[in-house]
C-alpha cells in the first residue's frame, strides 16, 4: 500500500494477475477507487484514525473489502479485498493483508438488508452518545433525522418522527459482534445503523451515497444529542 516502505507503483499494476482487473479502474466511480476517497475524507472527520472503521462496498455480486490494521486512509485500490457475496470466496487477496475484521459483520449486514454498502466509524460522538443512552439512542424534533430513511415504509422520517438506534454491547473481538449484530437487525426492521458500546456505530444504505448521507446525518444527530444531554435537553420532545 501507499504508506509502506516499499512504495510500489500503482500504475505499474499488471492487470492480467490476481485478478487485478477487479480492482483497477480509471473510473473514480470504481468501489474500489471510491472506498479509498471516502476513507480519506472519513480521516478527516476522526471517523477512521488509528486504523479504526472502515468502509465496504458490495456491487455486481462482489462485496469490496479494505485490509485490516493499516492507515485506512492511505490505502490504494491494489489494496482491496474482492469477495464473491455468494459463495464467500475471496476472488481478490492482496499480499501480506489479512481482510478487515468487520467483514463478517459486513457479510451479515449484505445478507440481511441487502445493502449497497457499509460505513464504520469510530467517531467520537458515537462512542459518547453510547455512553449517554442505555438500550437505544433516541432523538426528535429536529431538521436533520428528515436523512434518515423509515423503511419499514418508503420514505425519510419526518422532523417530528422520533428517530431509535439500537445499542449493542461490544466484544472483545470484533468478529464476536456477528450474532448479537444479526439478532439486532433482524428485531429493528427499521433501523439503518447500530450503535456498538465503547466502540463506534455501522451504518448501511442501498448504496454507498446513501450510506454516507445517513452516517453524516447521525453523526450530526449524535453530536448535537452529546449537546442536548450537556445543558440538560431532553432529546426527544413531549407531543
Ligand atoms: C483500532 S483497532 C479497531 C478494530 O478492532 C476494528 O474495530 C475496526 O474498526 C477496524 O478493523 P480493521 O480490521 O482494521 O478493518
Ligand atoms: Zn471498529
Amino acid at each position: 500500500m501507499a504508506c509502506c516502505e516499499c512504495h510500489h507503483d500503482e500504475t505499474a499494476i499488471d492487470v492480467t494477475v490476481n485478478n487485478n482487473h477487479l480492482i483497477y479502474s480509471k473510473n473514480p466511480k470504481h468501489p474500489a477507487n471510491v472506498i479509498c476517497e471516502l476513507c480519506r475524507l472519513f480521516y478527516t472527520s476522526g471517523w477512521c484514525t488509528g486504523t479504526g472503521g472502515g468502509v465496504s462496498i458490495r456491487e455486481d455480486g462482489k462485496a469490496y473489502i479494505a485490509p485490516s490494521g493499516v492507515h485506512k486512509e492511505r490505502m490504494i485500490p491494489s489494496d482491496m479485498f474482492v469477495l464473491d457475496t455468494d459463495t464467500k470466496e475471496y476472488l481478490r487477496t492482496p499480499e501480506g493483508y489479512k481482510a478487515s475484521a468487520c467483514t463478517p459483520l459486513f457479510l451479515d449486514i449484505y445478507r440481511i438488508r441487502d445493502a449497497g454498502a457499509c460505513i464504520h466509524t469510530h467517531s467520537q460522538n458515537a462512542v459518547m452518545c453510547t455512553l449517554l443512552f442505555d438500550k437505544y439512542f433516541e432523538i426528535s424534533n429536529i431538521e436533520q433525522i428528515k436523512a434518515i430513511p423509515k423503511l419499514t415504509e418508503t420514505g425519510n422520517l419526518w422532523y417530528s418522527d422520533k428517530l431509535v438506534i439500537p445499542i449493542l454491547e461490544n466484544t472483545e473481538r470484533e468478529e464476536e459482534l456477528s450474532d448479537s449484530l444479526q439478532q439486532c437487525i433482524k428485531e429493528n426492521p427499521g433501523t439503518t445503523a447500530i450503535l456498538v458500546r465503547r466502540h463506534g456505530i455501522f451504518v448501511w444504505g442501498p448504496n454507498i451515497w446513501k450510506a454516507k448521507v445517513y452516517t453524516e446525518a447521525l453523526d450530526y444527530l449524535l453530536e448535537l444529542a452529546i449537546k442536548m444531554k450537556q445543558f440538560g435537553i431532553p432529546t426527544v420532545k413531549e407531543k
